[in-house]
């Protein structure tokens, strides 16, 4: 029986975010082009037969355990089951920035999902884990079913897509940008056409924009400034309400040439657009 398991909690980019309109309930319709990054975080699971408690080794500064997502997932999957479940303690080597806009909490909730139905042999279906990632979070769905997709909804009615899988710069400038205030600002674009996505969404991703952008760049100089570097070099975006942004190159040393040249301070990484999550490559080669 397996005891402990290694898994991915990848970054995701959106290479587009449009804004199509509003729900009564006040959230906003999007429709958003997910792709996966082969970076991110990782979690790793072990059973503990003889301790029955859901254990977050590491904790985030500033996240308390109930409100962390890696525990809130772990328990939602808990109470699906009707048998008693050994504990597990959780190990997570966060590299993700927080609050970037690069889904890390969301990917951490879907990587507990599905290493602990495989863990706990709880056989449920991609499915029910997409479902019960929802009560997590909007974008916990994409990263529960790995393939990059269109969005709808607020991010869960998703629609396979096969963008190319070029190579990204990604940077944080250094602020934090709350998502809530930026989809509460009065001069938001709300209005976005919609794009025909089915059966297959076959346009060029950098045609389109993230609607949320002018309002960032407006409110936030430091997204502003390093947009405009970046942008010298190609096409460069916004990905959901921000902090990062990230610049696309055919290549990998494209990329990392112009990563040596980024100002001083500001974080970031290079890593390749994948359309299948490294989470499900992981697990379909433990099966
Ligand atoms: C914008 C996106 C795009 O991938 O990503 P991030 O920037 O968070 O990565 C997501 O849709 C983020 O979804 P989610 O992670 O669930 O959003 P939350 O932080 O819970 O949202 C905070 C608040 O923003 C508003 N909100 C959020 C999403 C949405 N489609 N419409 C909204 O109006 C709501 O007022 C909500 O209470
Ligand atoms: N395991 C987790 N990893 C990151 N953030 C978490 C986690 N659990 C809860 N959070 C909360 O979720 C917020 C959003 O984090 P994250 O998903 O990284 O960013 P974003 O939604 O902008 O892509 C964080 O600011 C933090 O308060």
């Amino acid at each position: 029986m397996t005891t402990s398991i290694t898994l991915p909690s990848p970054a995701k980019l959106n290479l587009f975010l449009h804004i199509t309109g509003k729900r009564p309930d006040g959230y906003h319709e999007l429709q958003t082009l997910f792709q996966f990054l082969d970076y991110g975080d990782e979690l790793t699971f072990t059973l503990t037969p003889e301790q029955p408690e859901i254990r977050l080794e590491n904790p985030i500064a500033g996240v308390p355990d109930d409100q962390n997502l890696i525990i809130r997932a772990a328990r939602a999957l808990a109470s699906r089951s009707s048998n008693a479940l050994p504990g597990v303690r959780i190990n997570l080597n966060k590299r993700l920035p927080m609050g970037g806009g690069l889904g890390g909490g969301s990917s951490n909730a879907a990587t507990t999902l599905l290493g602990l139905n495989h863990l706990w042999n709880l056989n449920l279906s991609e499915d029910e884990l997409a479902d019960i990632g929802l009560t997590l979070g909007a974008d916990v769905p994409v990263f529960v079913r790995g393939k990059a997709a269109i969005g709808e909804g607020v991010g869960e009615v998703l629609t396979p897509a096969n963008p190319p899988q070029d190579w990204f710069l990604v940077l944080k400038p250094n602020c934090d940008i709350n998502t809530g205030k930026i989809f509460s600002e009065k001069r938001l674009t709300r209005d976005t056409p919609k794009l025909k996505i089915r059966p297959a969404f076959e346009g060029d991703a950098s045609r389109y924009r993230n609607d949320c952008e002018d309002v960032v760049r407006e409110l936030y100089p430091e997204v502003d400034r390093s947009l405009e570097w970046l942008a010298q070099f190609g096409p460069a975006r916004l990905t959901g309400t921000g902090a990062c942004i990230f610049g696309r190159f055919p290549t990998e040393s494209a990329a990392r040439i112009i990563w040596e040249s980024k100002p001083s301070g500001i974080k970031g990484f290079v890593a390749k657009g994948v359309n299948i999550s490294p989470l499900h490559t992981k697990l379909t080669e433990l099966r």
